[in-house]
């Protein structure tokens, strides 16, 4: 049961607004020390005189998606108006009116510098109520539940102060001037908890770092470990019966197991190592591509350097994977040579430490290794929602092409497995997935994309993996080519639209989408 209650608009420390039913962040001031926010409540009345009320940011521990999201909306506007001025016009923050430069009424000099005793929202219901003068709450009073969740009443209160959002737009002016550091900095702690709590970062941590500005890359985003596959649209991984085992023993040892790459069913579709082909091996080979048999029985490639090499590029890609476009194809759970079979590497997530930094040049959040990383060792996988072809068209027509872009198309199999455009799935990373969302691009990077699998019958589902194509100093920013173009391949002729690459190699290609 839900208590009507008076609530102080700065009250007891565990109070908090309940998320789900604000709307949005529309205004900020500073009152009495303190940084408050004008939170906007959901309503189902189409009115521009929604439920209004004013909130320490400590209330809004768990509406800080909203705080953030109204703040990026805030320091655009403060853009806008230090680029117009001059001319008289402004560009007014998220209403897109304008309007002829002016100064604050009383009014809203009051809404912004009030500092009068606790103010107090009024609640019919609680007949004790001292008379308020108070302009905390707007068109509505607000109630908490017996957990200390503050909430608005979703109907009118003619009782209660009047304000629209015109006027609210208009009063933002005086907003800019008013310091929002409380609210970055649990912005940026609330990102850095989250951080923490990701799959892996007990053993490899992530962490955060801006030496450029004051933001935080956005709350609204996910992390997870796994696919997130849009089941809803009919996205699907082929079904589990297709994912068979490889019939090898565990602790074989060299050259046995599935090393003894002959013998490996997991790695049928791999690269046929001809180099280790008699004559005989050579014709039987030459038979089974043009008769387009199975090439099982024939030695192949194998994927990452075992143990008997060196111990420090043990797990490491082999130049012939290194340096080629090939798919890897690593054991799966149904296999029998268990857990510790060095054919499983990607499957166990990322074995780098990392930290997510803004760049200098304009390229916005990056990634970078806090240790050194040798050449051809996994980084990570790229994560995300898999999505169908369709959707990721109308996600990339929804945003303009100089927004970022985090979609990723799982096409790898496209042509030697004959899947139409429209059937290919596409992982989106932009509102979930892992710290490789920030990888930037660069025309010389120094990691690359690879495909891994592990189901050779599942050509649409599979991971995207990046491991260094060199030796990556700790410190470097981590990048790979968007493009995948090969050394010295040409870009297309840049249209009107082409965005521009800031990665600064020497040989940049100068567009990083043409
Ligand atoms: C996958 S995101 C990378 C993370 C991104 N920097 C961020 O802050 O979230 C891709 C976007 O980063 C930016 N970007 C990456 N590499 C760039 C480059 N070399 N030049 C210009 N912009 C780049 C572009 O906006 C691109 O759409």
């Amino acid at each position: 049961m839900q208590a009507m209650v008076v609530i102080p608009s700065n009250g007891h420390a565990r109070r908090r607004v309940l998320v789900d039913r604000v709307h949005s962040i529309v205004s900020n001031r500073a009152q009495n020390g303190d940084e408050q926010y004008l939170v906007r409540w959901t309503t189902d009345r189409v009115t521009n005189k929604p439920p209004l009320s004013w909130h320490s940011i400590k209330e809004l521990v768990r509406c800080l998606e909203h705080v953030q999201d109204y703040l990026e909306v805030r320091e655009k506007a403060k853009i806008t108006v230090s680029v117009t001025q001059g001319n008289k016009k402004r560009k007014i923050p998220d209403s897109g009116l304008e309007c002829e430069e002016r100064h604050p009424s009383p009014f809203e000099r009051n809404l912004h510098q009030q500092n009068e005793t606790p103010s107090v929202s009024r609640s019919p219901s609680v007949s004790s109520a001292p008379p308020s003068t108070s302009v905390d709450v707007f068109n509505s009073v607000l109630d908490a539940d017996e957990h200390g969740h503050i909430f608005c009443r979703n109907h009118p209160s003619a009782d209660a102060p009047q304000l629209d959002l015109d006027t609210v737009h208009k009063m933002n002016r005086l907003a800019h001037l008013d310091s929002v550091d409380k609210a970055l900095t649990y912005i940026r702690n609330e990102y850095v908890q989250r951080l923490a709590k990701v799959p892996g970062t007990d053993k490899k941590p992530i962490h955060l770092v801006n030496l450029q500005d004051k933001s935080t890359p956005s709350l609204r985003f996910r992390f997870i470990s796994g696919y997130v596959l849009d089941e809803e649209r009919g996205v699907y991984r082929a079904s589990t019966e297709t994912q068979e085992g490889c019939t090898c023993l565990p602790n074989m040892g060299r050259h046995i197991g599935c090393e003894y790459t002959k013998k490996c069913d997991c790695l049928e579709y791999a690269t046929v190592d001809d180099s280790r082909l008699d004559e005989a091996g050579k014709e039987a080979y030459a038979e089974a591509l043009a008769n387009g048999e199975s090439t099982m029985g024939f030695p192949k490639k194998f994927p990452y350097w075992a143990e008997g090499t060196k111990r420090e590029i043990t797990g490491c890609l082999v130049p012939f994977y290194l340096n080629s476009r090939r798919p890897i194809y690593e054991c799966n759970d149904n296999c029998h040579c268990g857990p510790f079979c060095r054919n499983k590497n990607v499957q166990f997530g990322r074995q780098v430490e990392v930290e997510i930094f803004r760049t200098k040049g304009g390229r916005g959040w990056g990634l970078r290794c806090k240790e050194n990383v040798r050449e051809g060792q996994f980084i990570d996988t790229y994560r995300g929602e898999v999505i169908t072809d369709a959707e990721a068209t109308r996600r990339e027509k929804a945003s303009s092409k100089a927004k970022a872009s985090y979609l990723y198309s799982l096409d790898k199999f496209a042509e030697s497995e004959n899947i139409a455009e429209e059937s290919l799935y596409v992982v989106d990373g932009e509102f979930m997935g892992g710290p490789t969302k920030f990888m930037n691009h660069s025309c010389e990077p120094n990691c690359r994309q690879y495909t891994v699998s592990y189901n050779r019958h599942d050509p649409k589902v599979y991971d995207i993996a990046f491991f260094a194509c060199r030796f990556i100093p700790k410190g470097e920013e981590l990048t790979f080519d968007y493009l995948d173009k090969d050394d010295g391949e040409p870009m297309d002729e840049p249209g009107e639209d082409a965005i521009p690459c800031l990665c600064g190699a020497p040989k940049c290609r100068r567009w990083l989408w043409t």
